[in-house]
């Protein structure tokens, strides 16, 4: 785990213990990008789905055609939903920067490595793009819930270490899919500068 994620766990500290005296009605403090991030962790674990799909096939792990469609997709769904869109782009295309970090890496290992391929192969039309279809729905749903956390400031900081920390343990992410993850949720707290596409 990286020094920054450290420091966030340390201030967790204090700030989890200020969560436990909340009201039970209220999100405890530091908690409130556990569903979004726990959703961004699903996602990069589809990416392994994604490269058993392509996996000595000639599909390459780059398709912008299909890039565009999840963005697009994502660009509506934020319109309809009254969100950002452009954040809401921005964020996208990190989860996808995700899954090519996640496949790229799983494709080096398995290339290496050919017992630990996979031995059977999901269908990506049919199998593997609607689960990352539905996770799309799902994270429109978070991402509106949680606007008012995003942002620059310690707020969101504190609360995406904490949820970055939870997620790597739930989901037991390798160092391939924790640095993934890093790269995934770097948008949260980040906001797209305006002015830029
Ligand atoms: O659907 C695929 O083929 C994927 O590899 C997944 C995904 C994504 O994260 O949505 C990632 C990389 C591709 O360029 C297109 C889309």
């Amino acid at each position: 785990m990286g020094t920054m994620w450290g420091i966030g766990a340390a201030l967790l500290t204090g700030v989890l213990a200020a969560g436990s005296a909340s009201p039970a009605h209220h999100p405890v403090v530091g908690r409130e990008l556990t569903g979004l991030v726990g959703l961004v962790a699903e996602r990069i674990l589809i990416g392994d789905k994604v490269a058993a799909a392509k996996f000595g096939t000639t599909a390459p792990i780059e398709d912008p055609v299909r890039e565009q469609a999840v963005l697009d997709q994502a660009a509506a769904l934020a319109v309809e939903n009254g969100i950002d869109a452009r954040e809401t782009v921005a964020f996208f295309r990190a989860q996808i920067e995700a899954s090519k970090v996640v496949q790229r890496g799983l494709f080096d290992r398995w290339t290496a490595h050919p017992e630990q391929a996979p031995t059977e192969r999901p269908d990506l039309a049919t199998e593997v793009r609607p689960q990352l279809d539905r996770i799309t729905i799902e994270f429109i749903g978070q991402l509106a819930a949680t606007e008012d956390v995003r942002g620059p400031g310690a707020r969101c900081a504190v609360s995406l270490a904490f949820a970055a920390i939870s997620a790597d343990h739930r989901y037991h992410l390798d160092a391939l899919h924790e640095s993934a993850l890093r790269e995934a949720v770097r948008p949260v707290c980040a906001p797209a500068a305006s002015g830029n596409s």
